[in-house]
Parts: structure tokens; sequence; C-alpha cells
């Protein structure tokens, strides 16, 4: 069995407790009073490459990387510092994440918020607007064709921002056939959980144009962002290089700053 198929199997038990305890109706009814969600896709566009920043106290990879007793002071680090995007992590096994940290996230900042997780029903893409977020992640390699596109059709209906997640050339074209407006192209593969740097130059150009293309994981500073703009992002995904730095808000503005260099600008937009 995969590491991915290992952390889906840890979130469909915890997704059964959760689905005991609240109604879909309920779900609802408190996505009903969830402030309207912000526009992901416009937050990802325009000039520079945007950084989005997680909040993520561990991973299967790594272990434990920061306590962040605070996710709501860490998120508004990230925005002072220029992030254009929070991603919360919400699975709790191998991450440390829970809905509360987003619920708490979205409380503190102004702009939008992510909901990363491994989701597999619609009862999720509901919780994530239930507890605010504006995105959600959808992983190709953890769905089927069919449960892909009617999550993607899910999500948007209630206005979420699907990111649609991909690993090679053939996970772009499935998102792509499914509707995926938004594409991040991780370069940690969840089956080996290695990163390969090299992933979004090869898989990017399969992406069409007017889709945003966000580059994920292994980002260390200024100068992965600026080789990852220089194959095509739009959007960079960085988690671990902040979460265990001194400053994340300067290393954020530090990020900001190199993807806004007007050298950057040439053939992009
Ligand atoms: O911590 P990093 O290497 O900067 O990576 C962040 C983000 O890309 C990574 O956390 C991630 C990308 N896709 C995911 C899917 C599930 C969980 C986590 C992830």
């Amino acid at each position: 069995m995969s590491v991915l198929d290992e952390i889906i199997d840890g979130v469909r038990a915890d997704l059964a407790e959760r689905q005991a305890r609240v109604s879909l109706d309920e779900l609802k009814e408190r996505a009903a009073k969830a402030p309207a969600a912000k526009d992901g896709v416009a937050a990802l566009k325009g000039d520079g490459v945007k950084v989005i920043c997680e909040v993520k106290r561990s991973s299967p990879s790594k272990g434990a990387l920061a306590a962040i007793a605070d996710p709501a002071g860490l998120a508004a680090d990230y925005e002072a510092g220029g992030a254009a995007v929070i991603s919360v992590l919400t699975e709790q096994r191998r991450f440390g994440g829970s809905l509360a940290d987003l619920e708490a996230v979205r409380a503190r900042v102004d702009i939008p918020v992510l909901r990363k997780d491994f989701i597999v029903t619609s009862y999720q893409l509901w919780e994530a607007r239930a507890y605010g977020a504006d995105l959600a992640l959808l992983i190709v390699a953890a769905l089927d064709q069919p449960a892909l596109e009617s999550l993607i059709e899910r999500a948007v209906s209630i206005g979420l921002t699907p990111l649609v997640e991909v690993h090679d050339e053939d996970e772009v074209e499935r998102a792509v056939d499914a509707g995926a407006k938004v594409i991040g192209v991780n370069a940690r593969n969840l089956k080996t959980l290695e990163v390969d740097r090299s992933t979004f130059e090869r898989v990017a150009p399969e992406i069409p144009d007017g889709i945003v293309k966000i580059a994920e994981s292994g980002i260390r500073g200024p100068h992965d962002l600026i080789a990852y703009a220089n194959a095509g992002a739009d959007a960079v995904l960085v988690g671990e290089s902040l979460v265990t730095g001194k400053d994340p808000k300067s290393a954020v503005s530090d990020l900001v700053a190199a993807g806004e260099h007007p050298a950057l600008r040439h053939g992009r937009g």
C-alpha cells in the first residue's frame, strides 16, 4: 500500500466519525452562514509570481516540523509578508492539522484560504466552505475520473475554487478533461514522498494557456521561486521552509519581492 493510500485510509476513518457527529444538513446550514467565498483565481493571477503560504505542523516525510501554537498568528504574518493565499493543512494524523485551524485562520486574514486535505467526498467540500475556505485541494492521484469530475463540479457549485493537484503529464490531461482552472504540480511524489524539482518544468508545458499554474513543494527560498517562475509558474506553494524558519514574515516578503522582479515578467501573464 502506498503512503497516499495509507493517508487516505486514515482520512476516511476520521471522516466517518465526523459524519456520524455532524449531518450534511448541519454543515450546509453552517456553510450558508460562512463569509462569502473569495475569488481564488483572481488572487492567483496578475503581475508577478504569487506566493501561497502553508500552515503545516508535520509531514509524513519529515515528521514534526513546527508546533504552531497560534496558526492564525502565523497566517497573519504570512499575509503581512505579502502572501496571496493561505494554505491550511486540515489532515490530522500525518500533518497535525484540523478544521479548527482552518476556522481560526479564516477569522484572522482577509486573503483567500485553501483547505489542504485529502478530499474524497463532497461532505469534505461542505466542511471546507462551512469553516471558511475559499479554495479546496483535489488530488488527481487520489481520485478516479468520475469522482474528480463530480468533486470539481460540486466545489464550483458551492463557491469553492478547486486547486487540482497533479504529478505527471497523464494527470494533467485528467485534470484538464475534468475542467480544472487551477492546477498545482506537486514536486513531491505522494507515493514515494520524494521531491523532484524538475517535475514542474517537465509537466507544466502540458497545461493549456489560461489555466493558473502552481509549483508546489520543495521551495527553499527566492532562487527556487525564480527557477519555477522561469519554467512558467504563476504561483508557488511553500510550507516547510516557512514554518521551520525564524522569521516567516520576512521570508514571505523575500519570496514576494523575487516574484515581482521585472525580469520575470517577460512572456508571462
Ligand atoms: O513543505 P513544502 O515542501 O514547501 O510543500 C508545501 C506543499 O506543497 C505540500 O505540503 C503539499 C503539496 N501537496 C500536498 C498534498 C497533501 C499534503 C501536503 C501537500
